[in-house]
């Protein structure tokens, strides 16, 4: 049985699987004791776990140190990468980029084979483009629909309301209005711009994934959805190098 996991800044996503079959799949969260309480009855029966994480490096060793308390089977963390398989990473410090962009990256890589937009729209929104030559041509780091949200109450003193996620773009006239249309208003640029880039480089298609995917695409953007890319790149990664 192998694990694979993809640790957030919020939330971590599992995948469990037996001869690359998907047994079952959840999500637990990042400041849980037990964020695998779901399959605690497996844990004892994987031979294998393969981590993707950008979480802070303590919380990192504290799930490195639950899992090899709890799983027989040797866990292995995968970092972003210099290339893989035709895939060729942009960033001259590598091991800066965060292992989600690259592990989605790659699974878009093995599912398209071809030039791409990857958007991971998660507690931060990224956006990568991949030449149809695998080259990564770069990328934009944003903050999340949930952080601006959270920003906004936080940090300004007189804007209070409740953030929802219904559809409306025209001009608010409430805090309100101002605010949750501000949030689909943002969320359209950011579609029509992705629209545009893909166009003027050339890109077939877009990807995303992320807790608020849905959002992006009721407000327009053109994307396949695919709710574990991160979990798929990094589970092409780890088969990889164990049938080397
Ligand atoms: N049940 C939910 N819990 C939390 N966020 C949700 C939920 N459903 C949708 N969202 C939206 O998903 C976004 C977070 O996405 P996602 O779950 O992919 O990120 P995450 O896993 O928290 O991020 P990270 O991978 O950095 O931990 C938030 O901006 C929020 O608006
Ligand atoms: C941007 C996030 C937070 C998105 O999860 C993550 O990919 C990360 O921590 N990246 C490190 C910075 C970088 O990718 O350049
Ligand atoms: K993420």
């Amino acid at each position: 049985m192998r694990l694979l996991i993809d640790a957030g800044n919020t939330r971590l996503k599992w995948r469990l699987e037996h001869d690359l079959t998907v047994i079952s799949q959840g999500r637990g969260s990042m400041s849980s004791d037990h964020p695998l309480s779901d399959i605690d009855q497996y844990l004892g029966t994987v031979s294998r776990v393969a981590v993707s994480t950008v979480a802070r490096e303590d919380l990192r060793m504290a799930l490195d140190a639950y899992l090899q308390e709890r799983v027989p089977g040797e866990v292995r963390f995968y970092w972003a990468e210099k290339e893989r398989l035709g895939l060729r990473n942009s960033y001259s410090n590598v091991s800066a980029m965060g292992a989600d962009r690259w592990h989605g990256m790659y699974g878009a890589w093995k599912k398209r084979g071809r030039g791409c937009a990857v958007i991971d729209a998660g507690s931060a929104i990224t956006i990568d483009y991949v030449s149809d030559s695998g080259n990564h041509l770069g990328g934009y780091i944003l903050p999340g629909l949930a952080m601006m949200f959270k920003s906004l109450k936080t940090d300004a003193a007189r804007i209070a309301f409740e953030p929802n996620h219904a559809v409306a773009l025209e001009p608010g006239q409430s805090t309100g209005e101002c605010v949750n249309h501000g949030m689909s208003w943002v969320s359209l640029a950011i579609a029509q711009q992705l629209h545009r880039d893909v166009e003027q480089l050339g890109l077939s298609d877009i990807l995303v994934t992320g807790g608020d995917a849905s959002r992006l695409q009721a407000v327009g953007l053109n994307a396949s959805e695919h709710p574990s890319l991160v979990l798929d790149g990094l589970g092409f990664i780890d088969h990889e190098v164990f049938s080397a």
